[in-house]
């Protein structure tokens, strides 16, 4: 499978269009790319996590990041989505800050995530409030939303009436309805039964792919990072690199049957051997 190295790697910038920062400076970034972080430096204590890092994250797709035990792929994403600091460096997105982005955030611990005092549909509707649309706006991205989803759940329940994977549906649809440019996901299908995270999989896919929205997903398990990846994205361990950018082009919508294909068996294996390499060293 294709090795995508472009994607993987800094190098220098490359004129794309001009940037949107409110600060009158014109940035520029790679055409295809939707989120270029140069220089990055991050450190907890003695502990050195990214170190001049670059990367390239392409418009629209998804992403997966995949790597050793602690090597930093929760911090990274936490970086790149604005709500964890960092040292030194500089993360746009097609040339604008993260707090100039429509950005959706899902966390692994939906329990800790969803307003426990909230019914499921007013934790959907919720972020909507603070985008200044209109009643009828609002209303047309939520039944555009539950349309997309085609939940089948009682939705004026209150989250500790629903299990874990309807109260992960919740948070996911939250944050959907923003219709958000950048979609963060940090395990957020561990600890739930299979046959949810197969539900959730293929609602998210459907409309992340209808509507384009770039994603970064952190995942623990290879099989998943492939499955509902574009580019798989192989870290190594601290001071972080990237190991490698796997591009995946199997046909959407894909499905567990998508995880017996010669082409998904291959990228995985490919995948696992470069992720064996770096935990060796
Ligand atoms: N707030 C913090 N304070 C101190 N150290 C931290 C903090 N957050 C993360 N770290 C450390 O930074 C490193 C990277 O953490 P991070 O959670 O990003 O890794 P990860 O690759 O997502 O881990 P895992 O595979 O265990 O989910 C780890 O060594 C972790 O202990």
């Amino acid at each position: 499978m294709a090795s995508d190295s472009s994607q993987a790697s800094g190098g220098g910038r490359v004129a794309g269009k001009a940037g949107g920062a409110t600060d009158g400076v014109q940035r520029w970034f790679a055409p295809g790319t939707h989120i270029t972080i140069r220089g990055l430096s991050k450190r907890f204590g003695d502990a050195q996590v990214y170190d001049n890092f670059d990367l390239d994250i392409p418009h629209g797709k998804v992403t997966s990041v995949f790597g050793p035990n602690g090597c930093g792929k929760s911090t990274l994403i936490n970086m790149i989505a604005g709500i964890l600091p960092f040292d030194s460096g500089e993360i746009l997105f097609e040339g604008k800050t993260a707090r100039e982005t429509r950005i959706g955030y899902v966390f692994q611990n939906y329990r800790e995530a969803v307003f426990p005092w909230m019914k499921a549909i007013d934790n959907i509707r919720y972020p909507l409030q603070y985008l200044g649309l209109d009643k009828g706006e609002r209303e047309a991205r939520m039944d555009r939303l539950m349309e997309a989803f085609d939940v089948k759940l009682d939705l004026s329940r209150y989250p500790y009436q629903m299990s874990g994977g309807q109260q992960q549906l919740v948070s996911i649809m939250r944050a959907l309805v923003v219709e958000p440019e950048v979609l963060f996901l940090d395990e957020p299908f561990s600890a739930l039964d299979y046959e949810m995270v197969m539900f959730l999989r293929d609602r998210l896919q459907k409309v992340l792919v209808e509507r384009g929205v770039t994603t970064l997903l952190v995942s623990h398990d290879l099989d998943e990072a492939v499955l509902l990846a574009d580019h798989v994205l192989l870290l190594t361990k601290r001071p972080t690199r990237v190991a490698d950018n796997l591009r995946f082009d199997a046909p959407r919508p894909r499905t567990a049957a998508t995880t017996v294909t010669p082409e998904f068996i291959e990228l995985k294996s490919e995948a696992l051997e470069i992720f064996q390499r770096e935990v060796r060293r």
